[in-house]
């Protein structure tokens, strides 16, 4: 068994409120009100630049070469993909204007705080552990959405969106995600400290289902 897959059952009902969360279940059937996705699209500019700075923890705080270039390469492609982001959102009418004016919601600081803050207080472990909800779980979203006759019909105004993620590429990075928490694993976990870990699991898949519930909020 992963410790992936271990932190998941230690916190199943957080993680199935995340990853079958209504936001969810309205992309994949293409029904999400358009200003529900809008408001989740800009502020997931804001949640992007966060998390590449938490990635940017991941260099600084890297115990050995190979921890510290996985971080970098991480923080490239997540600075890359800003590209891909802001080309996305002005397929949705957003400008880069708009994306650089908007305030963050209190559910993004939440979160995206959250994730740095572990990764300050603790090792590489916590960071990752912090961050897993977040690359492994659009993942497992995307994969599931992509599976049914909605989530993978052209017409549905989602379509893009679920094709990005249940990709071959954004696959790989969930893949190596995984291997990574393994190998941090053997590093660095006891069993002592499993409750601990497991924790900051539950939290971050709770503040994902924040993220979704913010973006359903907006559209009243
Ligand atoms: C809120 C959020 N979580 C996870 C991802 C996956 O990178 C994302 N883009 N946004």
């Amino acid at each position: 068994m992963t410790l992936f897959d271990r932190l998941k059952a230690a916190s199943a009902d957080d993680w199935t409120a995340y990853v079958e969360h209504d936001f969810v279940r309205q992309l994949g059937e293409g029904t999400l009100p358009v200003p529900a996705f809008r408001t989740y699209l800009v502020q997931d500019y804001l949640f992007l630049i966060h998390f590449a700075r938490a990635y940017a923890l991941g260099i600084f705080k890297g115990r050995h070469l190979a921890d510290m270039r996985s971080a970098l390469a991480s923080v490239n492609a997540i600075l890359g993909e800003m590209d891909l982001h802001v080309g996305f959102c002005a397929e949705w009418g957003i400008s880069e204007a708009e994306l650089e004016r908007t305030p963050e919601e209190r559910a993004n600081t939440a979160y995206t705080r959250f994730v740095i803050d572990a990764g300050l207080r603790g090792d590489l472990l916590d960071l990752h552990v912090a961050l897993a909800p977040c690359v492994i779980g659009y993942a497992e979203i995307a994969r599931r959405l992509a599976a049914t006759a909605k989530g993978a019909d052209p017409a549905n105004p989602y379509a893009r969106w679920i094709a990005e993620y249940s990709g071959e590429a954004y696959a790989a990075v969930a893949e190596a995600a995984i291997a990574k928490l393994d190998s941090l694993g053997d590093e660095l976990l006891t069993e002592k400290r499993f409750t601990a870990v497991s924790d900051l699991f539950a939290q971050a898949s709770r503040l994902e289902a924040d993220f979704w519930q913010m973006g359903l909020d907006a559209a009243g």
